[in-house]
């Protein structure tokens, strides 16, 4: 077999599976360690026998309904590559939104150069925190997730991109209430999906990304509800709060928080590249 034989055979398997056809380009290049515009410059290769049967293998799992990114172990997430196992959400591409929209309201609202201390609070992969610490090297980044298994992905793709990042396990910002410690930003994207939704997901989704990463309570709003509680007692005198929410949240999450912040908050609901209503952002202290 050749790439473009391999291709063209995943290709209608995937098809005949109700699969994405397209996901044999990305098992393929992983299995030849190639990018896909070198996969596609590359139709005349020959497979050994050995990547012939791991291309396969990985071929009848994404049939299956296992995601991609579990098969191959990893997900790019604003230009880095991190390590993904079935215990963390795979990096959606709407976060890289969110990590963009902090670090460009940090610039506005804390114009000089300082170690802010941020703290990512359901952390998962890492991805938010990591990123933001790359961007920023002077930052100080906690990131804080409820299960341990997590928090183990968190920390290997932590030390293999090289991002001194503090982890935590803890409910929330549980860890910090009662210790005085406060931060100028906190990220969070918590689950927020609402229970009865769920059985309209994907199964790709459902039944194989971790449920403590989708569900946000009956409503979707219970992280939100329970973080904003919290935030006072947490929040430095000017800070910056942004939350991921789902497409129709913006609005009562916003509300959370100027319902607990009073005039002292200014709140606004961004949309996405699709138009759909992604980011709550709050400034404290403007
Ligand atoms: C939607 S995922 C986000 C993961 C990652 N930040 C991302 O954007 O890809 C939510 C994360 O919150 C964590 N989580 C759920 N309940 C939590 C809690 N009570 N306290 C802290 N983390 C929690 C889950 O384990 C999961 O990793």
């Amino acid at each position: 077999m050749n790439v473009i034989e391999a291709l063209r055979w995943a290709s209608s398997f995937l098809t005949e599976k109700n699969r994405e056809p397209n996901a044999g380009e990305w098992l393929l290049g992983d299995v030849l360690d190639m990018r896909r515009s070198e996969l596609l410059s590359s139709f005349e290769r020959s497979l050994t026998s050995d990547e012939e049967s791991r291309f396969v293998d990985y071929v009848q799992r994404h049939a299956e309904g296992i995601p991609v990114q579990y098969i191959t172990g990893k997900e790019e997430f604003y230009g880095r590559t991190f390590k993904v196992t079935p215990e963390v959400l795979i990096p959606r591409p709407e976060t890289e939104e969110l990590v963009l929209a902090v670090l460009e309201r940090m610039r506005k609202l804390f114009p000089e150069k300082e170690a802010l201390r941020v703290v990512d609070i359901g952390t998962g992969s890492g991805i938010i925190a990591i990123t933001l610490k790359l961007e920023r090297s002077e930052l100080s980044v906690t990131g804080v997730d409820i299960a341990e298994q997590s928090l183990v992905v968190a920390r290997q793709n932590g030390e293999s991109l090289n991002a001194d990042v503090r982890w935590m396990q803890g409910d929330l910002l549980q860890p910090f209430l009662h210790t005085g410690e406060r931060f100028d930003v906190i990220v969070s994207n918590p689950p927020y999906i609402p229970e009865a939704d769920i059985e309209t997901l994907d199964t790709v989704v459902k039944d194989h990304e971790p449920i403590r990463a989708l569900v946000g309570g009956q409503d979707g709003y219970q992280f939100y509800k329970q973080m904003i509680d919290q935030l006072p007692e947490v929040v430095a005198n000017r800070a910056l709060i942004a939350f991921e929410i789902g497409y129709n949240q913006g609005d009562m999450v916003a509300s959370l928080l100027n319902e607990r912040f009073g005039t002292s908050i200014e709140t606004e609901v961004l949309t996405d590249i699709n138009k759909n209503e992604r980011i709550v952002i709050g400034t404290i202290g403007s």
